[in-house]
Order: C-alpha cells, then structure tokens, then sequence
C-alpha cells in the first residue's frame, strides 16, 4: 500500500474524488498529506474534514529553491512514496521532478501534447478543435511533457465557453485521475463506459 501525498493550490475536486476513490477501494494507496502552496486553498478543508494531515507551504515570497526545499522537508516528514499533483500551480525545478522521477503524477486539462501550460480552454477554443479533455502523465523537467498513462476525450458543444468546457473536462478528470492512479500503482484501474467521454490508457 503506497503513501500518497498530493499536491493543491485551490478547490480540490481533483485530490476529493482520489481520496473517494481510495475510500471505496479502487485505488492500493493511503494519502500521507494534502499540501498546498495556498492557504486559501478550499482542499486543504475538504483533505482535513476526512482527517488527512494537510500542510501548507506558502509560495509567495519565497525562492523556488526555498519553496521547493520546504516542500520536500514536508512530503519526507510525511513518509511519502508516490506525489500526485492535483491542480497544483507551481512549475518544478529540475532538481525537485528527478527526485521523484517516475513516483510523480499530474493531471492537465487538455490532450496533451496539445495546449501546454496554463489558459488551456481559451487556447482550444481559439483552436476551434472538435474535441478536447484532460491527460494524467508522469511530471518532467519539461512542463506538460512528461509520458503519458492516460486521456479522457470530450466533444467541444457550440457555444462552448472556457467555463462550459472546463465543466466538461474536469468530469472526465474525475474519473480518469483515480483510474490512472490506481494503474500505476499496481491496481486495475478499471473504468465504466461514460457516454460521451473516451477514455483510454497507455503502457509507461
Ligand atoms: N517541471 C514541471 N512542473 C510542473 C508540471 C510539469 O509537468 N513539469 N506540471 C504542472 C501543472 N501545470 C499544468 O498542468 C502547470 C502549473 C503551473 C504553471 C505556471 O505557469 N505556474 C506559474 C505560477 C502560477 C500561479 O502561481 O498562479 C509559475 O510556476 O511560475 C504551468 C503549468 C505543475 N508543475
Ligand atoms: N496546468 C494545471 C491545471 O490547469 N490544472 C487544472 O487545475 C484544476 C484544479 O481543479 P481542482 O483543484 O478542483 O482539482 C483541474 O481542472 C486541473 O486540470
């Protein structure tokens, strides 16, 4: 059973339907800490209501070398063997991704390689792409770049704006994130068939 810690900066939708997923058996982990960058950020309640340990370890004002130092002090206190970055908005030193090359896991709202980084809906719609949806892939030194273990795919509706279509996206997330998860931890990572969400999962 792998301790997880995972990584916020805001709701936490992401970081609640994991620890659900956990709770219901679905995914061989147990969530060591909730960190977060923020300490307005609505997940840190969410992580402590279900009594997870949470931390906080303000961003602002700080060197990313200090930032990131406090950070692994933190994810080491905690005994943390695996990190999922759950819309955590910090980029990561290179120094800090290898340390945990290959036990760090990010979900990204767009189908990657497309639409790196941050604005990603606005970047699709700018695109006018038929298509979009989120990436679950293994964090890098190169931003959004990293192998990937999974995608969930959502039409793009007309009319759709950056606010209806992170609406769709992030209920794919939902149920891609746990799966991914639990696939490379060793679990199944079976998923339901969703209508209108694709879903699939490759080797890394
Ligand atoms: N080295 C890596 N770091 C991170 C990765 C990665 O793949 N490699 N994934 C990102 C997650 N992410 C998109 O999925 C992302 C997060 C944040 C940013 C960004 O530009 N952040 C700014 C600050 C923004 C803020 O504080 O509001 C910054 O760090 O200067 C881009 C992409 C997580 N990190
Ligand atoms: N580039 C990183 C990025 O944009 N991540 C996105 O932040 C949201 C966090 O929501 P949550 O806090 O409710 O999980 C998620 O939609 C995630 O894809």
């Amino acid at each position: 059973m792998k301790k997880i810690a995972i990584l916020i900066s805001g709701r936490g939708s992401n970081m609640a339907v994991i620890l659900d997923a956990i709770k219901r058996g679905e995914v061989p982990a147990e969530v060591a800490l909730v960190l977060s960058n923020r300490a307005d950020a609505a997940g840190l309640q969410t992580a402590s209501d279900a009594g997870i340990p949470v931390a906080v370890v303000p961003s602002k004002g700080k060197s990313r070398e200090d930032f990131e130092a406090s950070v692994q002090e933190e994810l080491i206190h905690a005994g943390a063997e695996f990190v999922c970055l759950a819309g955590f908005m910090r980029v990561l030193s290179q120094g800090f991704v290898e340390a945990w090359s290959g036990r760090m896991l990010n979900i990204h709202p767009s189908l990657l390689p497309l639409f790196r980084g941050l604005h990603v809906h606005e970047q699709a719609l700018e695109a006018r792409v038929a298509v979009s949806g989120c990436t679950v892939h293994y964090v890098t030194p190169e931003l959004d770049g990293g192998p990937i273990v999974g995608q969930a795919v959502v039409p793009v509706e007309p009319g759709d704006t950056p606010d209806t279509l992170a609406e769709r996206v992030q209920k794919a997330e939902h149920i891609l994130y746990p799966a991914a998860l639990a696939r490379c931890l060793g679990g199944a990572g079976n998923v339901l068939p969703q209508p209108g969400i694709l879903i699939a999962f490759r080797e890394v």
